[in-house]
């Protein structure tokens, strides 16, 4: 069954007497599971897009269900508690809070949820182990590197086990050795079944995902699937598709 679903989502923007049609028309299902990029020049409309699917901002028009779960008009209240307790969010600038220990920011989203310390500590061990943060739960977001931060972002996003995880260019922020190294955690974590959502600007990060959707104008103008190529084989591809989608008028779309 289909997990992630948006009909005919539509998003205007109304600045001044302007109006700014940021989506168009999408429609994309997302199986559980499942790992998808989204890629796209700036202004296309990703960020307007995955604000939507993390119930941030409504839609103008379209309907958007996630796991049966209709979100298209859920009121603010219900919206906040809804991401509290199924979406995970990592952000390219960790969003740490520095009057917290790490420990402390990791269990934040729990804390929220009233969850008893000794759960918060049971399902925080295995991931501070996985995450290779065990050593740092007690120092604070400014005394740790910028890929620590990240590290301990994705163990606050995963601790509340959550359905979706959305991550808005996780790697912007990180040289390349970091990058790579949180891209084979999501993918590692992919692969125990945790469904993911990335917006990025990069190729190299999108060629870690199962499936790139490129926007365009607001639309999904493309989107290719991993499938059983190597990982630089589908990076050629999206670079491919890349090309295709900033020399393109706009008028038709890529074929895949
Ligand atoms: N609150 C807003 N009010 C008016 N226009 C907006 C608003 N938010 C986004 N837009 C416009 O909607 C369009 C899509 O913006 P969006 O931020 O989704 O693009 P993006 O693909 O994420 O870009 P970037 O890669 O630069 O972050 C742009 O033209 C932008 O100027």
């Amino acid at each position: 069954m289909a997990f992630l679903t948006l009909k005919h989502i539509q998003r205007i923007f109304e600045p001044g007497n302007n109006q700014v049609v940021a989506l168009k028309d999408i429609s994309l299902t997302v199986d559980a599971g499942e790992y998808v990029a989204i890629m796209g020049e700036s202004g296309a409309g990703k960020s307007t897009l995955l604000n939507i699917i993390a119930t941030l901002d409504q839609a103008s028009s379209g309907k958007i269900t996630l796991n049966g779960r209709d979100l298209t008009k859920l009121p603010e209240k219900a919206a906040a508690q809804y991401r509290r307790e199924h979406l995970g969010f990592v952000f390219q600038n960790f969003n740490l809070l520095d009057s917290f220990n790490n420990q402390d920011n990791i269990f934040l989203p729990l804390v929220l949820a009233h969850t008893p310390l000794q759960e918060m500590q049971r399902r925080l061990a295995p991931l501070a182990q996985q995450l290779m943060i065990t050593k740092l739960l007690a120092r604070y977001p400014y005394e740790i590197s910028g890929g620590q931060r990240q590290r301990i972002a994705v163990a606050r996003a995963l601790i509340t086990q959550p359905e979706l995880l959305l991550a808005d260019e996780p790697t912007g922020a990180l040289d390349s050795h970091n990058a790579t190294q949180l891209l084979k955690l999501f993918a590692q974590v992919n692969q125990a079944g945790q469904t993911i959502l990335l917006v990025t600007h990069s190729a190299a990060t999108a060629s870690y995902s199962r499936r790139t959707l490129f926007i365009k104008d607001g639309i999904i103008y493309h989107e290719l699937y991993r499938g059983t190529q190597s990982q630089t084989q589908y990076l050629q591809k999206i670079n491919t598709s890349l090309t295709a989608l900033m020399t393109s008028g706009g008028e038709e779309n890529v074929k895949a």
